[in-house]
């Protein structure tokens, strides 16, 4: 990554309208990962009126995942209610019904749009991408929502890498207006201007930026949640206070680390990993806390433990023996 580059010579990324007419009404959305954002970005097309099949290879997953698509649309619909993010959508029980769940890529040959949202790892995103490769139509777009992993990267996998595009979903998927889009090089106009289609159907708007390590958004965050964890490990506060700081000082509605047990601290090791690795800066190595916490399993809000205790995990953890 050239920290060098002149802004003056950085192309114009032009943010503009979306519409969704170019994007049949009815058409198959495929998830690849039934996680913590398969989840949610299945939930925010079956709530656009959209078939959504969901793929997982992990049976804890899927069996687990109908219940938080459940708790998901209630818990929208109660957040939406009287907020600027009151939209019409198809009624709850429909949404649900619009999903599918399947251990199979093969569900996936009729889908128009695949989001692949499966865990960190570029082989696991590569043997993914290779078999979609095989299943899917010649015009299916793959999109990925990987924090870090270069879109070229993942698209040089495949034999279409002008239909390969980074849709980077914010966690909750449901509850946020925009998505980070990141185009490759080799990413095709078409593909681009198809990605904001969808994405206006589901009532959101798309941020285009370059290909690059972490984009805009998880080059920046991914070293602010580490720099947390290391300043809790040294000493320096205890995690109410580091959180309490960003939230009372600069107004952030949540601090890092509460932001980092809700991202998962797996992937968030996961991803700062990507970083060093395409980067080749040791500043993203994960810090000691933080590579402790994931070795013994204490990912977060999904395992009912990071830096802070939770009621209810919603799925079963990778921890230190299991990587899925
Ligand atoms: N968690 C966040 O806040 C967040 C935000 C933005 C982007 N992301 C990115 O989204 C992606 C998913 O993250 P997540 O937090 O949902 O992870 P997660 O660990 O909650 O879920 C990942 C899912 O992928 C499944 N999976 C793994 N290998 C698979 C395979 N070969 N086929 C099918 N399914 C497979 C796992 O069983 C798991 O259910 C990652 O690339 C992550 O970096 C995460």
């Amino acid at each position: 990554m050239d920290d060098q580059t002149d802004v003056q010579q950085t192309p114009q990324t032009p943010q503009t309208p979306q519409t969704a007419q170019a994007v049949p009404a009815g058409a198959l959305v495929g998830v690849v990962g039934a996680g913590t954002m398969g989840v949610g970005v299945a939930q925010c097309f079956a709530e656009a009126g959209h078939p959504v099949v969901v793929v997982d290879n992990d049976p804890r997953a899927l069996a687990s995942a109908p219940a938080r698509l459940r708790a998901g649309i209630r818990t929208a619909a109660l957040l939406r209610r009287d907020s600027r993010q009151a939209r019409a959508g198809v009624p709850a029980p429909r949404a649900e019904s619009l999903v599918t769940w399947s251990p199979r890529l093969t569900d996936l040959a009729d889908a128009l749009l695949v989001v692949e949202c499966a865990r960190e790892d570029e082989d696991v995103k590569e043997g993914i991408l290779r078999e979609l490769d095989r299943i899917c139509g010649a015009g299916t777009i793959f999109a990925s929502n990987t924090s870090c992993i270069p879109v070229s990267r993942l698209g040089s996998f495949t034999a279409r890498p002008g239909l390969v595009i980074g849709t980077h979903f914010m966690n909750p998927a449901p509850l946020k207006d925009a998505v980070e889009v990141i185009c490759a090089p080799e990413t095709s106009g078409a593909t681009v201007e198809r990605t904001k289609g969808f994405l206006a159907r589901i009532g959101k708007h798309a941020l285009v930026v370059r290909d690059a390590p972490g984009f805009v958004t998880n080059r920046v965050l991914m070293l602010t949640l580490n720099e947390a964890a290391a300043v809790l490990g040294e000493g320096t506060a205890d995690a109410e206070t580091v959180d309490r700081i960003f939230q009372d000082c600069f107004g952030h509605p949540m601090g890092p680390l509460r932001t980092a047990d809700l991202i998962g601290l797996d992937t968030i090791a996961d991803s700062l990993e990507v970083l060093r690795r395409h980067t080749g800066e040791d500043r993203f190595r994960p810090c000691s806390l933080l590579a402790r916490l994931v070795a013994e399993g204490n990912v977060g809000r999904k395992s009912g433990r990071g830096f802070y205790p939770y009621a209810s995990p919603h799925l079963v953890a990778r921890g230190g023996t299991d990587h899925g």
